[in-house]
């Protein structure tokens, strides 16, 4: 796979080493709710990146100064279930930022996503929209979300993902090169279950400690 210029995978010791302890299957779920939060942070730092800003006057207890705050309004849309635990990371830099949800999962023969559950604010089409989930994979979730958000009016879309497979990024990318996707590590590849290679199991059973 030759990623393009939309796609970024961010390296840093912290995430090498969280990744590390989502990757082992002794992880309870307490540390891995701790090791998913600290790196979901990072991301929604990266994610944030270049966002607009709005100058305003501030007076500090000294003189008057150039102030700034986010010219740009954010929505945040997990993929239920797993995507939920990405959301906190986003309402840590941006705590106005609105919450929509789409549930949606991935039927075990077919591999195909299923909807279940639709809730997305209003004006979508005015605002930088934030789609996380853990894991891409195939991208039928990604890209059936995307096409949705899309459908309801989203101009500007960011995929925020903790582990991707090559098959689920040139899926985006070919279905929606305007989507930047953004994640902690483009893994190998999936194997004979779809699933991520050496990916971290399933996300949402993990994260919520289900199996
Ligand atoms: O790229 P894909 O091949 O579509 O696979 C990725 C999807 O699978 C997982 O969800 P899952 O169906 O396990 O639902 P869950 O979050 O309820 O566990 C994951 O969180 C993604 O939503
Ligand atoms: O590896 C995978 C693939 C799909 N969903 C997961 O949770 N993990
Ligand atoms: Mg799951």
């Amino acid at each position: 796979m030759n990623p393009a210029a939309n796609f970024t995978e961010i390296k840093h010791p912290v995430i090498a080493r969280d990744l590390t302890i989502l990757r082992n299957k002794k992880t309870d779920t307490a540390n891995f709710r701790l090791a998913l939060s600290r790196i979901s942070t990072i991301l929604a730092y990266h994610a944030l990146n270049n966002i607009s800003l709005e100058s305003f006057e501030v007076e500090t207890p000294i003189q008057t100064t150039t102030g700034y705050k986010l010219g740009t309004n954010i929505v945040v849309i997990p993929i239920l279930r797993a995507g939920l635990g990405l959301v906190d990371a986003i309402t840590t830099f941006v705590p106005d930022a609105r919450v929509g949800h789409l549930g949606m999962y991935r039927d075990e023969v077919t591999k195909k996503p299923v909807d279940y559950y639709v809730n997305v604010p209003d004006g979508i089409e005015n605002a930088l929209v934030l789609v996380v989930d853990p894991m891409l994979a195939t991208g039928g979730s990604a890209c059936d979300a995307i096409s949705f958000l899309k459908s309801k009016g989203a101009r500007e879309i960011r995929f925020i993902c903790l582990i991707a497979a090559p098959e689920g990024v040139e899926a985006v990318q070919k279905q929606f090169p305007e989507v930047a996707v953004i994640t902690a590590a483009l893994d190998e590849r999936l194997n004979e279950n779809k699933f991520i290679v050496p990916g971290l199991g399933d996300a949402g059973d993990r994260i919520f400690g289900t199996t």
